[in-house]
């Protein structure tokens, strides 16, 4: 099976004041339409490794690569590209621009990609939406849709470049639990008809226990 991430012997530390080793030689992979999550406690290193292995820190030692491409190391530019093209981000908070309407957020990545028209955009967007049973909030502006519904136009956002993987931060943290499973549903969706990869840091248990595999972090470490 095709690997879209891997980490190898990443190690990472802080340091302020004292030198702290907040991340210890991590190893793992993520495959082509792979459901992962990462749970541990509260200071265990998750944010400190999705940070990492989403390519917005590059203070660390080891290798990533995303779709078998060597990127630790890469330029700020390179990175941004890569990150741009192959990452969609899901957040605890949706980040939405609130003056915009729900199709121009979705719109955004695309154009920042800048590899297609304005009207192919649009076009591609509208699909995203649809797929996502939202198509009619197109028009509406972002601060006038519900929580439930912002979530899933944040899904439609990281989807709009066709990454490899979506990266998730808590990103069902913010909801009730039917808007939650509404996610989890979307991303299992993703990932069993499209063969997308998810990477989703979460603290709840029963979210975790639904998909493919639990990568347990523990200290820094990933438990075996
Ligand atoms: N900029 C920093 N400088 C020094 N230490 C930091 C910094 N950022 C995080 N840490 C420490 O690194 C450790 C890991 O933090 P991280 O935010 O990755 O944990 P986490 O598992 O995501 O926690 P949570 O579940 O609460 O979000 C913690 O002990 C934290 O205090």
């Amino acid at each position: 099976m095709t690997t879209v991430l891997e980490a190898k012997h990443i190690n990472k530390y802080f340091k302020n004041p004292v030198l702290f080793h907040v991340l210890k030689d991590i190893n793992f992979q993520v495959k082509k339409g792979e459901f992962a999550s990462i749970m541990g406690k509260s200071g265990c290193g998750k944010s400190t490794l999705l940070y990492i292995l989403s390519t917005m820190d590059t203070d660390y030692e080891g290798e990533l690569y995303l779709d078998n491409k060597l990127i630790s190391g890469s330029d700020s530019e390179h990175l941004s590209y890569m990150r741009n093209k192959h990452i969609g981000f899901v957040f605890q908070f949706h980040y939405l621009l609130s003056e915009f309407t729900i199709l121009e957020n979705v719109m955004l990545p695309a154009k920042k990609l800048g590899e297609k028209s304005y009207q192919e955009i649009e076009h591609d967007a509208m699909e995203k939406l649809k797929m996502l049973n939202i198509e009619h909030l197109a028009k509406k502006q972002a601060s006038r849709v519900s929580g439930g519904e912002k979530q899933r136009v944040a899904i439609a956002r990281a989807l709009i470049n066709n990454p490899s993987i979506i990266m998730g931060d808590e990103p069902t943290g913010n909801l009730d639990s039917h808007n939650a499973d509404n996610v989890f549903n979307i991303f299992k969706r993703l990932s069993e008809e499209e063969d997308l990869s998810l990477l989703i840091v979460t603290h709840d248990e029963d979210f975790a226990n639904k998909t493919d595999r639990i990568i347990q972090m523990e200290d820094g470490k990933i438990l075996l």
